[in-house]
């Protein structure tokens, strides 16, 4: 059996794409995929699931390895094997308010799509807080008083400015990361060992 990747799809498998066609792999069958969800090359079979979902799939060992966030290993602390940084997938995760908008006096509230990471963060200031789960376009939140603010992922920070917010504080960095299904790593590791070094940069194809 080739071994199972997991990729997250949309932004992390546009990146691990140009990755791995630098590390020299075919990826012709990945880009003409179409909406395929399961795809096989030469050498491996290759599932595309939502990052969180990618874990799962590690997880369970139906996927060998998968390409995820860091943020998504931060926020749900699954099971798996966390191997090791990939180049791509950079980002960090910011506390964010209203430009020229004071805090208020007594607690926030706090929109994110990251509970746990925002929970983890104020316990650690020894501050309570009330968080509202959203699950995506977070930065509408304070806008729309919804929320005092946000925690979210920036990169370039361009949705943050573009929507009159700005950073409190930046207290993650994070990358995409290799994980592996934790007897996978044991039971196929002379199958599985090749292709972690390549992806590691420590092997040539
Ligand atoms: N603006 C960004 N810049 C760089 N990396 C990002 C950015 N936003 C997210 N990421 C990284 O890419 C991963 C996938 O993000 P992506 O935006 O493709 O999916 P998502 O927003 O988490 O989920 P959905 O599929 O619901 O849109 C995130 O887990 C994070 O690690
Ligand atoms: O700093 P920037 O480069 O502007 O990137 C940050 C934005 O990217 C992500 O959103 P995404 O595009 O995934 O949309 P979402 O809000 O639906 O998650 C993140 O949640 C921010 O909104």
């Amino acid at each position: 059996m080739k071994p199972v990747i997991a990729l997250t799809k949309g932004r992390l498998e546009a990146q691990f794409l140009a990755f791995f066609e630098a590390l020299g792999f075919d990826i012709e069958p990945l880009t003409e995929k179409g909406r395929k969800l399961r795809v096989e090359t030469d050498q491996f079979e290759f599932i595309f699931a939502k990052g969180v979902d990618v874990t799962t799939y590690v997880q369970y060992g139906i996927a060998d390895l998968g390409v995820v966030g860091g943020d998504i290993l931060a926020e749900f602390q699954p099971d798996v094997y966390d191997l090791f940084p990939l180049p791509f997938g950079q980002c960090r995760m910011a506390l964010a308010k209203e430009k020229g908008k004071e805090w208020p006096e007594g607690k926030k509230t706090i929109a994110s799509k990251f509970t746990n990471i925002t929970k983890a963060y104020f316990k650690e200031k020894g501050e309570s807080v009330d968080i509202i789960k959203l699950e995506g376009s977070v930065e509408l939140a304070p806008i729309l008083n919804l929320a005092d603010g946000i925690v979210d992922i920036v990169e370039t920070g361009t949705t943050l400015k573009e929507n009159g917010l700005v950073v409190d504080q930046e207290f993650m960095k994070f990358s995409a990361r290799l994980i592996a299904n934790r007897s996978a790593l044991k039971i196929k590791r002379a199958q599985l060992r090749p292709v972690i070094n390549v992806l590691n940069q420590k092997e040539e194809l």
